[in-house]
């Protein structure tokens, strides 16, 4: 069989994007509390001192207690500007008291300097258990994660676990998803 066109490959996404946000909407506090307390332990356990989370869009899991939590324990928080469509993302640094501004897509940034981190936590609308993710197909962390080349951990709930997903020459597998039922080490392809 051929390989699929690029343009199959994303129709097929975005059938898939639909899918994976309606099932998200069954979100409870519970589930995204263990998820947020998961993803700080995970996250202390490493040496990273600037870590990028995400403030949410809606529907999304929050991030925001993290973000509060990660910067008692004196990590630097950063979040990202959402850039024009088409290149990475940047970061810009984060204080509890920080300004934020709207930006792309409904997206806010925090006012603060443009920084680079050194790990990234990764949203996703879908994840297989070789660390693939479906995003919302601005292709951003992809390129993000391809430039900054650091550790990443993808975070999301574990209903939004799929057998396999659609994936193309860009899209980059997570090693460390966590969800609200605790880490998984996913298993990326050898040939990578
Ligand atoms: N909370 C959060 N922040 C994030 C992301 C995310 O997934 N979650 N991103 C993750 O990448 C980046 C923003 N990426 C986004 C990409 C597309 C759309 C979106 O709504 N696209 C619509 C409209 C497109 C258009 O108007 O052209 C769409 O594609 O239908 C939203 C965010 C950076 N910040
Ligand atoms: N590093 C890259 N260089 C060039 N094009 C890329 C790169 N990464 C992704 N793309 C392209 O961007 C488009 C969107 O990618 P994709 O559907 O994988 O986004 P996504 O992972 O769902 O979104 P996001 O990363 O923003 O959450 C695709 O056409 C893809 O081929």
């Amino acid at each position: 069989m051929a390989a699929p066109q690029i343009s199959d490959l994303d129709l097929l996404k975005k059938e898939l994007r639909l899918k994976m946000a309606q099932l998200r909407q069954t979100l409870s506090y519970a589930d995204e509390e263990a998820l947020r307390t998961f993803l700080l332990q995970e996250i202390l356990l490493r040496p990273a001192r600037k870590v990028a989370a995400v403030w949410p869009l809606a529907g999304e899991v929050d991030l925001r207690p993290l973000c509060h939590d990660l910067y008692a324990a004196g990590r630097d928080v950063l979040l990202p500007e959402t850039t024009p469509k088409g290149s990475p993302l940047i970061f810009r640094q984060w204080f509890p008291a920080s300004e934020m501004n709207a930006g792309r897509f409904g997206t806010l940034h925090p006012d603060g300097e443009i920084d680079i981190p050194d790990l990234v936590l990764v949203p996703f609308l879908a994840f297989d258990r070789f660390g693939y993710r479906l995003g919302y197909g601005g292709g951003y962390y992809d390129r993000t994660l391809a430039e900054l080349n650091v550790p990443a951990i993808g975070f999301g709930l574990s209903g939004q676990r799929v057998s396999t997903l659609p994936k193309g020459p860009y899209d980059i597998p997570l090693e460390t998803i966590v969800t609200e039922r605790g880490v998984i080490r996913t298993n990326p392809p050898k040939s990578q």
